[in-house]
Order: C-alpha cells, then structure tokens, then sequence
C-alpha cells in the first residue's frame, strides 16, 4: 500500500553551513490495513519522511508509492487527487478556529466539491463516529485537547482516505486522553482498513496500538519488525535505549507499589490462549507472592502476545514463567534490564 524506495532527501543549509541529510536510503513497506509506528528522536527524520508519503517534500532521489501511485511523479492535479486518499492528523490539530466543530469537519467535503446533503449527511456520521454530536456546534476555543484531535480525526477521513498519516498525533495529550483517542484509532483502523502510519518518539504509542514499526535514527531506518518481536530482542542500540526507557518507566502498573526495589527488572514475553480468565489468576499470583507485573504490550488487543514487565530478578522472572506455563500460556524470559 505504502512504498518507499531508496530516499535520499537533503535540505539546503539555512545559514550557509553544510546542507542536513535528513533522509540516507531509506527503504520501507507499509502494508494494506496495518498500523505502522514509527520511532525516533528528535531530528531523526521522522517528519521528513511522513512529508514526503503526502507529497508536501520531494526526494532528491528514490520513490514513493502510495496505494498504486507514484506520488514522487505526480503533477500538482494529479497529487490533490491522490492527496484526497490520504488524511493526516497533527500534534496540535491544525483545526480552522473561526469554524465550528462541524465546519471544521464539512470543509474538506467543501473542498472536495461534495453537494450539501451528501456533506450532511458524512459530518453527522463522523461527528458520531468520533463521539462529538453533542459538540457540532462548538468552537475548537471550547473543546478539550481530546476533543479537538477527535475532530481533527473526523476531518481526517471526510473523504474516505486508504491511508492516515499521525504526526506525534497524541503528543499534546495526557495518557488518559492519550489512551482513549489510540482507542478510537484502533477501533477506526479495524472498521474500515484504513492502513495507518504514525510516528512518534513515544515507545508506549507504539505498543498500544501498531503491530509492526521501524525506529529511525540520523536519517536511517535502524530496525524494522513486529512491535513485539524488537521489544523482545531489540538488535539496534538506539532501539535497545528506547525499550530500555520504556521498561524503567513508572506506569500502567496493575498492581499497588509493595516497595520493592524497581532498577531492576526483567521482560517476559507471553501468549495466551484467552485473555480474560489467565490474567485474573496471574494478578492473584502476583499479589499472593508480593510481586509487581506491568503489562508493556499486548493490553488491548488479546490476540498479540503480550510483554510483561516483571520487577525484580531473574528467579523472579523465571517463577512467572512457570506460573504463565501452568495456567496454559507460551512463555519465555525475553531481556533482562538493570
Ligand atoms: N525545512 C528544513 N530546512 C532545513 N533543515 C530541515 C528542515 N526540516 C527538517 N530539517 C532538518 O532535517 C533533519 C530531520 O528533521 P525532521 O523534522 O524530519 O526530524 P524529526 O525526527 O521529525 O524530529 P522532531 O521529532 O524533532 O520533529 C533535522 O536535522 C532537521 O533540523
């Protein structure tokens, strides 16, 4: 669906310096339907590289496919019809302030030529697809940050895009809000297959909701697999830094603080053949042998094998593993960080 084919990309210097390399080979495949993350720190390239999938950039060589078109090849007609097919939501929503919430929704329709019942029609069924009908008529001034990227998302996809684009979509968000709008992005993504890419410098964004990423580093795509595959055995230095992070974060506990000593900690990796049942033994486990579990990945959809973050030593981890063995799931020691 989404294709990048050996991009180089240079930006000429701002004040006469050496021009900044901010794109160096980069390849990479995004499939129908799946939810790609990308990762990486500041300066990385990740924002060149999203710029480029909607056309606002060009390469200075290599080529970018999007759904069939060769978008680094487009005339200016021709990439406003493809860019209709891909939408994009921002860190600090772009929203149109002197429109109301429908308004802000109707406008790409508008654009788009669409006629007035046909725009009704689509603005109402976004506005409740997003959980806003109640604030159609709202300013984005009176909206909460949630409910602004809530509209930025309905506009989004006004004209049935088959890609969206989530720049740091959910980085102005508390994690509450955080949590429910890549929610509301999953739940978009498997209702109507649209394939989505996202970046972001936020390990936990990735493991929430995409199933494959790629971390990117000076320009580079350094590593690309399944979320849980590099979480397991990051190969990457920089990737390794990034879980490393992750693990040594204090959140989504599922369990009360019993005071142990949290620098250490080891990942366990596991896949249940139900969710619900195992989980609710596994807590009672844990509690009755005063041991803190967080759950890294795998949370919110059952089928994806889930990392845990269990703190203490390798005994520890390997206790669990025996307990995750015993109530029916595949489990295994994956890193252990300190
Ligand atoms: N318009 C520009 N002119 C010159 N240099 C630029 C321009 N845009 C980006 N760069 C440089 O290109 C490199 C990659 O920038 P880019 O914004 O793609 O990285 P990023 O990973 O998105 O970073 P951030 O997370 O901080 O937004 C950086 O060194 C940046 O300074």
């Amino acid at each position: 669906m989404l294709q990048l084919k050996e991009i180089q990309k240079t930006y000429p210097s701002r004040s006469g310096s050496i021009p900044v390399v901010a794109l160096k080979d980069v390849n990479l495949e995004v499939n129908e339907g799946e939810i790609f993350g990308i990762i990486g720190r500041s300066g990385a390239g990740k924002s060149t590289l999203l710029r480029l999938v909607n056309g606002l950039e060009t390469p200075d060589s290599g080529e970018v496919w999007v759904d069939g078109w060769s978008i680094t090849r487009l005339k200016e007609r021709e990439l406003r019809q493809a860019r209709t097919k891909i939408g994009m939501i921002f860190q600090h929503f772009n929203l149109l302030w002197s429109r109301t919430v429908w308004d802000n929704v109707a406008f790409p329709l508008e654009v788009a030529g669409r006629s007035k019942e046909e725009i009704r029609q689509k603005v109402n069924h976004l506005l409740e697809r997003v959980g806003l009908s109640d604030r159609a008529k709202a300013y984005p001034s009176q909206l909460s940050g949630g409910q602004k990227q809530r509209v930025g998302i309905a506009r989004a996809l006004a004209n049935d895009p088959k890609v969206l684009l989530c720049d740091e979509a959910t980085s102005a968000l508390d994690p509450e809000t955080t949590g429910s709008i890549l929610q509301l992005l999953k739940e978009i993504n498997r209702d109507t297959g649209i394939t989505t890419l996202l970046i972001t410098h936020e390990m936990s964004v990735v493991q929430a909701i995409c199933g494959r990423m790629g971390v990117m580093d000076d320009g580079r795509m350094i590593e690309v697999g399944e979320v849980s595959e590099i979480f397991r055995n990051p190969s990457h230095p920089v990737t390794r830094q990034f879980v490393r992070q992750t693990l040594l974060k204090e959140q989504s506990t599922p369990f009360e603080d019993k005071g142990r000593d949290s620098s250490a900690c080891i990942v366990v990796q596991c896949r249940f053949p139900g969710l619900s049942d195992v989980w609710e033994e596994l807590r009672k486990e844990a509690d009755r042998r005063q041991l803190q579990i967080h759950v890294l990945a795998g949370g919110i959809d059952p089928s994806t094998p889930w990392t845990l973050r269990v703190e203490g030593d390798r005994e520890t981890a390997d206790r669990i593993v025996t307990v995750l063995r015993s109530l029916g799931a595949e489990a295994e020691v994956a890193v252990g960080v300190s």
